[in-house]
């Protein structure tokens, strides 16, 4: 394994594209995380001249696969992915493999900014260039990955310091408040491991907001996210509905089905309302999580399984434990990793992100409207016992009252519940 910063002296003391020989002996392994294939390309070609061994990645998810798979000396990333966010893909990277060096590498070849920061790293490369940098036809013409990585990896560095601890906001959930930024401190730990995580939060919270934020940052993102409300299916059908079941297995199997549980292979199950599960279920549902291995209604076979389960509840299920309705073994098991959800009454410095954030989206299918102060003001007086899912349904139902004005105003903002 390569010391920090000594793959940064092969690479770094010439110049990517160049075609010399640098002083690594024996082959090195490098990732290279770039949705542009014709990029990776050349950059492939480059590298496999300078005895490095390259691993493509179109995204980040796909990189953390190849990492684990390959354990390479290096990483290189484009200074954009279509899946992660770059300063939070380099923070996971840190964490989960410190000594893997890493290095973000430059726009296209269209020359085309790829994110704010092209102009400060191609600032900062030219100073560290020397020679070519004084030399603009040179400039122009090499090829795209110019960059010197000493200084490439600095500023990688300092983002990746800076993601996990700061509990930067992650795109579909909104809110900047503490608990909230605590919350994506913690999906952000947790999504790359194949944990099981416990979501708790009041109905409306945005619990599988949660889920699918853990799913899209883990490397089973390309795999499916399947959702199972248990609170929605019969009692006598959610066994055959999670497991699967074979032909004849009771009464109208009149045909074999597979299970939401081997329909996400791969991928991650969200089971929504957990509380409301059987008990019976519950100790078929715990074996499952303990061997990874399923029996379908009716067969006497088992099949392996690779799923990760993400569970929600707004009921305290150690409560129900101790009622006798919920097995204290599962809670246990699937509480490994439990993450609470705050109430949006708890984070409502959160309220006017949200409004925006709403009425944006409501207006992509109608004309946007604004809100009053006075229509914020009555907002800001409720107590959200539905949260953001109400938040949604009072902006809706005001937007149609407000007819064709484009302001709403504080007599259309109306609760179908007392506000506090
Ligand atoms: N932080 C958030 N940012 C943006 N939208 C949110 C946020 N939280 C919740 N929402 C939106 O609010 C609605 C309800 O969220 P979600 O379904 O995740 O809640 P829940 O806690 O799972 O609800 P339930 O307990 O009823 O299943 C969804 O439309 C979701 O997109």
């Amino acid at each position: 394994m390569a010391m920090a910063g000594e793959a940064a002296m092969v690479v770094g003391t010439g110049m990517i594209g160049t075609g010399v020989l640098l002083g690594a002996a024996s082959t090195r392994k490098v990732v290279l995380a770039s949705a542009d294939a014709g990029l990776r390309g050349r950059l492939k070609n480059s590298l496999a001249g300078m005895r490095w061994e390259v691993y493509e990645a179109a995204g980040g998810a796909e990189a953390m696969a190849r990492l684990d798979e390959v354990r390479p000396e290096a990483l290189l990333v484009d200074s954009w992915l279509p899946d992660l966010e770059v300063g939070e893909f380099a923070g996971q990277i840190r964490m989960l493999y410190p000594a893997v060096e890493l290095m973000r590498m430059d726009g296209g070849a269209d020359g085309k900014a790829r994110s704010p920061r092209r102009n400060e790293l191609l600032h900062a490369l030219r100073e560290a260039q020397g020679p070519v940098a004084n030399d603009t036809a040179a400039w122009n013409a090499a090829p795209v990955a110019v960059p010197v990585v000493p200084v490439v990896t600095r500023i990688v560095e300092s983002d990746a310091r800076r993601s996990p601890e700061a509990g930067m906001m992650l795109p579909e959930m909104i809110g900047e408040s503490a608990a909230m930024r605590e919350l994506a401190r913690l999906i952000r730990l947790v999504a790359a491991r194949s944990t099981t995580v416990l979501i708790e939060g009041e109905t409306g919270a945005g619990k599988e907001v949660v889920a699918k934020a853990i799913h899209r940052l883990s490397d089973r993102v390309s795999k499916p996210f399947a959702v199972l409300n248990c609170a929605a299916i019969p009692e006598a059908l959610l066994e055959a509905e999670l497991f699967g079941h074979t032909r004849g297995a009771f009464t109208g199997a009149v045909q074999s089905r597979t299970g939401r549980i081997e329909a996400a292979h791969g991928g991650t199950l969200f089971l929504d309302e957990i509380g409301e599960m059987p008990l019976a279920l519950q100790a078929k549902m715990l074996r499952f999580l303990e061997c990874g291995e399923l029996q379908r209604v009716g067969d006497n076979e088992t099949t392996r399984v690779d799923v990760r389960i993400i569970a929600a509840t707004h009921q305290p299920l150690e409560k129900r434990s101790a009622e006798g309705t919920f097995r204290l073994d599962l809670y246990h098991r699937l509480a490994v990793f439990p993450v609470e959800v705050p109430a949006l009454r708890e984070r409502m410095e959160d309220l006017g992100l949200l409004v925006e954030h709403i009425l944006a989206k409501m207006g992509e299918r109608m004309p946007r409207k604004r809100l009053s102060e006075a229509a914020m003001a009555r907002l800001r007086e409720h107590c959200w016992p539905g949260n953001v899912r109400e938040l949604m349904h009072v902006l809706e139902r005001a937007t149609i009252l407000a007819g064709d004005a484009m302001e709403i105003g504080a007599e259309e903002i109306r609760y179908r519940r007392t506000p506090r």
